[in-house]
């Protein structure tokens, strides 16, 4: 079958709902997109489209109507449950998550969505994902990306624009002022760096399919639409992300001699709570025959510039070492077993279809352990236990509900 590439033209930005539409334009199958988010929001929004022009040329408006008047807000924990690992929207929403904890300084799992958790968000990024398998597109690339200028009125109050996430999400892709008011969206910016791993200019490619997908707002001077170009090639060659968390990894290291060892908890802690992925002390002898540690940090390229500034702030350290690291790391997927009367998270990690690991969430294990007055160990063997009975074991195929979508 032909490898098909796509290439994103956000020149005048992008948002969830314009990708949508403009892969939709491109002949992506209504139903399919439809029938992908339903399973996702249990039937709550219908996808409709419909044709407009934006500064005279003619563009399809993707819009997706809520049929219920609850526009509830969740956190990355419940909405990851709610996709169940749904593939590249998981990754999706997992990117959103990373680049909101960061900007507003907790973890991951602490974000509360709030206009990108409504249902129509949910909407655009699983029927973009569906959009993309249907049109059988295999590699994306996308061109430099406009993300506005001026501020925007958000649920909390008014923010700077670019917004914080959304300029935490363009980090190392290029991407100028390009016009008034919000152009580029978080989800948008979280969909386009999901799926296309090159910024290029167009590719060589047997062109066969052109979408237009529409903004809301008209502006004059500038069609405010998202385009894109789809024919048989590679783009650059480059895969776009794939669902399993392969990823490069920068280590930090620095050898440190000289610091309090009561700071140390503190400074991992604040380490990880930036977004490395982790932090560890290893006990070193170092010249001149002296006790020392090694600090050495593993984080995602984007995050190396703002882990090594911390690094310099909060150790004594004269120099922080760098070097890349391949990694690859297990799928994994969520999945709540009952302990008593409470829901516990458990990650289990996965490979070519087997469970390979089942740990049950600590944290909440720790939490359930104190408000029963009980060992952590026991707490902890029983939500093994009921992970178990739930066939959730080492060596068992991966339940069908816990598996990532193609
Ligand atoms: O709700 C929150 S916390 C929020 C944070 C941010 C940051 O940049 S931080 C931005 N916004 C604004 O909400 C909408 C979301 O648009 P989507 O198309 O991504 O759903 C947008 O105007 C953001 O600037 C909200
Ligand atoms: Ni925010």
């Amino acid at each position: 079958m032909t490898r098909r590439h796509a290439w994103i033209d956000a020149s005048a930005g992008i948002a969830g709902d314009m990708l949508l539409g403009a892969l939709l334009d491109a002949g992506a199958s209504l139903a399919a997109v439809q029938s992908a988010v339903d399973a996702v929001s249990g039937g709550q929004v219908r996808v409709r489209t419909r044709e407009v022009t934006r500064a005279g040329l003619r563009a399809l408006k993707a819009e997706v109507e809520p049929l219920t008047s609850s526009l509830p807000h969740r956190s990355w924990r419940d909405l990851r449950e709610l996709l169940k690992n749904a593939g590249p929207a998981t990754a999706v929403f997992r990117r959103l998550a990373e680049a909101e904890g960061r900007v507003h300084g907790i973890p991951a799992d602490d974000v509360h969505f709030h206009e990108v958790g409504a249902l129509d968000a949910i909407a655009d990024v699983v029927g973009c994902c569906a959009a993309l398998a249907d049109l059988g597109v295999a590699t994306v690339s996308a061109g430099p990306v406009a993300l506005g200028s001026g501020s925007v009125r958000a649920q909390h109050g008014r923010l700077p624009v670019p917004a914080p996430a959304v300029a935490e999400l363009a980090k190392g892709w290029q991407v100028s002022a390009g016009g008034d008011g919000e152009l580029a969206t978080p989800t948008g910016l979280a969909l386009l760096r999901t799926f296309a791993r090159a910024c290029e200019p167009l590719p060589a490619m047997a062109l066969d399919l052109v979408g237009v997908g529409a903004g809301t707002r008209d502006p004059a001077g500038h069609p405010n639409v998202v385009r894109v170009l789809i024919g048989a090639g590679e783009g650059s060659g480059v895969q776009p992300d794939p669902p399993s968390p392969e990823r490069d990894a920068v280590l930090l290291e620095a050898n440190v001699d000289d610091l309090d060892p009561r700071l140390w908890p503190g400074i991992i802690a604040a380490l990880l709570e930036r977004g490395a992925s982790d932090a560890w002390l290893v006990p070193i002898l170092m010249k001149k025959g002296r006790p020392a540690h090694t600090l050495s940090v593993l984080c995602a390229p984007e995050l190396v510039d703002a882990l090594r500034d911390q690094i310099f702030r909060d150790t004594s350290t004269l120099g922080v070492r760098h070097s890349p690291r391949g990694k690859v790391a297990l799928e994994r997927a969520f999945a709540d077993v009952t302990v008593g009367d409470t829901r516990i998270p458990v990650k289990v990690a996965h490979r070519d279809g087997v469970i390979v690991q089942v740990m049950p969430e600590f944290e909440d294990v720790a939490a359930l352990a104190r408000r029963q007055q009980r060992p952590e160990r026991l707490v902890l063997q029983e939500a093994l236990a009921a992970a178990g009975v739930a066939g959730l074991v080492v060596g068992a195929p991966l339940p069908e509900s816990l598996r990532p979508e193609q």
